[in-house]
């Protein structure tokens, strides 16, 4: 039956009870999707900058990413362990003048926190005369003017925190490399006897390999080894038990059997072909964490160079405390030197012997140049790596000369693929941008546990059926990716070169 009309020809219905809410049924239609995020749009390449990356950025406010968790609780949690660490220092002290230097510190730690759990606005690093400085500060200027700890990229923020952390004690007079996390990471190498044991009593005597099948074996095994010694991770693990340090860094076969399977995207076959195919030529390691994955990278590149691999191994780290547990040059020269004369561990005469074995080879290779230990301040800036060849032509043309570069870890991988919200299905070449497209772009290799919201490189459905049945997958550090680029090497560096 025809409704009546008003006259603006609006349906007319006497005495219809408007309901408070509406209710829909939909019983027919296909089941609500509970895929983690819904899939943004991509960002067109030219308008692609810090603050506004490839697909959008996870930021601290935004309270389904992991991100807001670290802005908002991790961060002054860290912070505030800095600070007890810096007082047990200040404790210490005999002489005026350090203490009032070191309280000074305190004091700028403090307003640190402040800002922090106040979410102020991202202002300048003071000059402290180091190089990274006009790096950092352009940066805030050009993107980040009138954004806060919580608005800005998650990647920048938290960069941008341990800079600012740094600089507590770079404008001081005797405290100017002070590292608040050294204690942490010493204290937690010193509980993985039990797997550095394992590694050194194995590979102590340089390796006779029968042939080219017993060397893909060992490298197979010992790569992952490599890639799992990232699950002891500083910053996450907190109060971790011996026990639990040792089952994490379990290097034994079944262990690696088990694990194999939560290898979400696997180019290990790529990376051994590039490695058998590319003899004798550089390899590189931008490292992560200090202590047992340092050591495992150690002990990788040192296989490497006696099966004839590379000829020469170039490890990356940075100038200071970075992250919690990332590699400085103290901890490169710590964990090499207590090898050779260190009391860290308890053992049998056998296993010391062959820690000591170990580090006095190091020692020898770096005196030859087999192995060199860099610091390049573009390392501890806010950019992505999408950046690298625009902000620090230096070193992408320093990774030119690279047969192959491994990024450890799972900042290196939030650093690769611009930290944001892209498909997990999102190929790796294209998710890292101009780090595999510009030409002379090295042959890159990304081995990361998993353990923030960024990822790309897994076949379809690997992601939504996770989201499904494992919750905290993401996060966990329970699955990891080995992802390789081929680049562009055998084409010549274009320093003006754009996406
Ligand atoms: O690079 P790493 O050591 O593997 O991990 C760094 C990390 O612990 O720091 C962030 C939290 O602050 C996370 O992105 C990530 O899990």
């Amino acid at each position: 039956m025809a409704q009546p009309q008003t006259p603006n020809g609006s349906v007319d219905i006497p005495n219809a009870s408007i309901p408070s809410s509406v209710q829909l049924r939909l019983n027919n239609m296909p089941p609500r999707s509970r895929s983690y995020m819904a899939e943004p749009n991509k960002i067109d390449a030219k308008y692609v900058n810090p603050e506004s990356p490839p697909f959008p950025a996870f930021r601290g406010y935004h309270t389904f990413s992991f991100a807001n968790d670290v802005m908002g609780r991790r961060l002054p949690t860290i912070l505030g362990k800095a600070i007890e660490d810096t007082i047990i220092t200040l404790n210490q002290l005999s002489k005026e003048d350090e203490i009032l230097d070191l309280l000074a510190c305190i004091e700028r730690m403090d307003t640190l926190m402040d800002d922090l759990k106040s979410n102020k606005k991202l202002t300048p690093i003071p000059d402290d005369g180091a190089g990274d400085i006009a790096i950092w500060n352009k940066e805030i200027a050009k993107y980040f003017q009138g954004k806060d700890f919580m608005s800005a990229p998650w990647i920048f923020a938290e960069a941008y925190k341990y800079r600012r952390l740094h600089s507590c004690f770079s404008i001081s007079k005797y405290f100017q490399d002070y590292d608040v996390f050294f204690r942490q990471k010493c204290d937690t190498f010193a509980r993985s006897s039990h797997a550095v044991f394992e590694l050194s009593t194995r590979f102590a005597e340089p390796s006779k390999i029968p042939n080219d099948d017993a060397k893909k074996l060992i490298f197979m095994e010992l790569f992952q080894v490599c890639l799992w010694g990232n699950s002891t991770d500083l910053s996450l693990l907190i109060d971790m038990s011996e026990e639990d340090i040792k089952n994490l860094q379990s290097t034994g076969g079944d262990q690696l059997a088990a694990t194999q399977k939560n290898i979400l995207g696997n180019d290990i076959e790529k990376v051994w072909n590039q490695l058998k195919n590319n003899k004798n030529g550089r390899i590189d390691f931008v490292l992560d964490n200090a202590g047992f994955e340092l050591f495992t990278d150690l002990v990788l590149a040192d296989f490497l160079i006696q099966a004839g691999l590379a000829d020469q191994v170039k490890f990356h780290g940075k100038r200071f405390a970075w992250f919690v547990s990332d590699v400085t040059r103290k901890d490169w020269e710590w964990l090499i030197n207590s090898a050779c004369y260190g009391r860290l561990f308890k053992g049998t005469a056998e296993e010391l012997n062959s820690l000591r074995a170990l580090g006095q080879r190091w020692k020898r290779y770096e005196q030859e140049g087999k192995i060199k230990y860099e610091e390049h301040p573009f390392w501890i800036s806010g950019y992505t790596f999408f950046h690298l060849l625009e902000v620090s032509p230096d070193l992408f043309l320093d990774l030119h000369q690279s047969k192959l570069v491994f990024f450890k870890g799972d900042l290196n991988h939030r650093k690769l693929t611009y930290d944001c919200r892209a498909p997990p299905t999102t190929p790796f070449t294209e998710a890292i941008g101009t780090l595999a497209s510009a030409p002379g772009a090295p042959p890159v290799c990304s081995m990361r546990t998993i353990k923030s919201d960024v990822v790309v490189g897994l076949p379809p459905g690997v992601a939504e059926k996770l989201d499904k049945e494992e919750k905290d997958w993401r996060l966990s550090g329970r699955y990891s990716v080995i992802l390789m680029s081929d680049g562009r090497p055998d084409e010549d560096v274009d320093f003006d070169y754009t996406p």
